[in-house]
């Protein structure tokens, strides 16, 4: 059996490494340099990044110059996310020798466009399944995209590789993810999940490890690392076979 893989988030707004509550702009708690954040977690034995520029993703600016260069200091793998909506921020954001990207409003509102880049990319291009209950959510999350399952059938249909898939009732809440969401997605598709939001124990990541079976990859850990729940060392070993 494989293990799960763990993403510690570095989110930046502004030009600070942020958590968020519910993904709420102005809930931003700052945990200073992103650069530092992961390098910090990095030299913790992370194997992969999760990327996000927050200002891009809610149209407030953007974090372009900075995510490229975290990305590039970068000797593990880095999942970029956020306001990558069309040829010229992929195109960006593909030349940071990111691992993958992670779309998000354009898959809700450009389909014939996410489809192009999934057939021309392959697994270098994830979805991010943002939901409210099973209503996705785009443009910083303040926007209704549509229904999980419809859009997951016609992304499964269109060859894309993989979901990050956000419950964003618990996103920064420590308050447990949803397995109930992520078994229920893990039925819908044979592609590989990524879960996110929520994590805020050990046990939490277990319980997330005993659903690789069923197809969740990979867990997102943001609020509890930086909220000194556990260390991400721990986390590792929490999730080791
Ligand atoms: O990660 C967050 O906390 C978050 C909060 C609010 C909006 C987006 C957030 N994150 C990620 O941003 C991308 C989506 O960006 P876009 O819609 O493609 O511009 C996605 O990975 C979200 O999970």
């Amino acid at each position: 059996m494989s293990k799960l893989e763990l993403l510690p988030a570095v989110d930046v707004r502004d030009g600070q490494a942020v958590r968020l509550v519910h993904g709420e702009s102005g809930t931003e708690t700052s945990y200073g340099s992103p650069l530092e954040a992961a390098l910090a977690w990095q030299r913790a034995g992370a194997e992969w990044l999760h990327l996000v520029d927050l200002d891009a993703a809610f149209g407030t600016g953007d974090n372009r110059s900075l995510v490229a260069e975290v990305t590039r200091a970068m000797d593990i793998k880095v999942e970029l996310s956020g306001g990558i909506r069309d040829d010229a921020t992929l195109a960006a954001a593909l030349a940071t020798g990111c691992t993958r990207v992670n779309l998000g409003t354009a898959a809700l509102e450009t389909p014939e466009w996410v489809a192009k880049v999934i057939a021309e990319h392959g697994d270098k291009i994830a979805v991010g399944l943002d939901v409210r209950g099973t209503t996705l959510r785009g443009r910083g999350w303040t926007r209704d995209g549509g229904d999980l399952y419809e859009t997951l059938a016609r992304l499964d249909q269109e060859g894309c590789a993989r979901y990050v898939v956000t419950d964003i009732a618990k996103d920064g809440t420590l308050q447990g993810p949803n397995l109930e969401l992520l078994k229920n997605v893990c039925a819908a598709t044979d592609r590989p999940v990524v879960a996110s939001g929520g994590v805020s124990s050990l046990d939490d990541l277990r319980a997330l490890a005993g659903l690789v079976p069923l197809g969740v990859e990979g867990a997102i850990v943001g609020k509890a690392l930086y909220a000194k729940a556990f260390t991400l060392e721990e986390a590792l070993s929490a999730v080791a076979l």
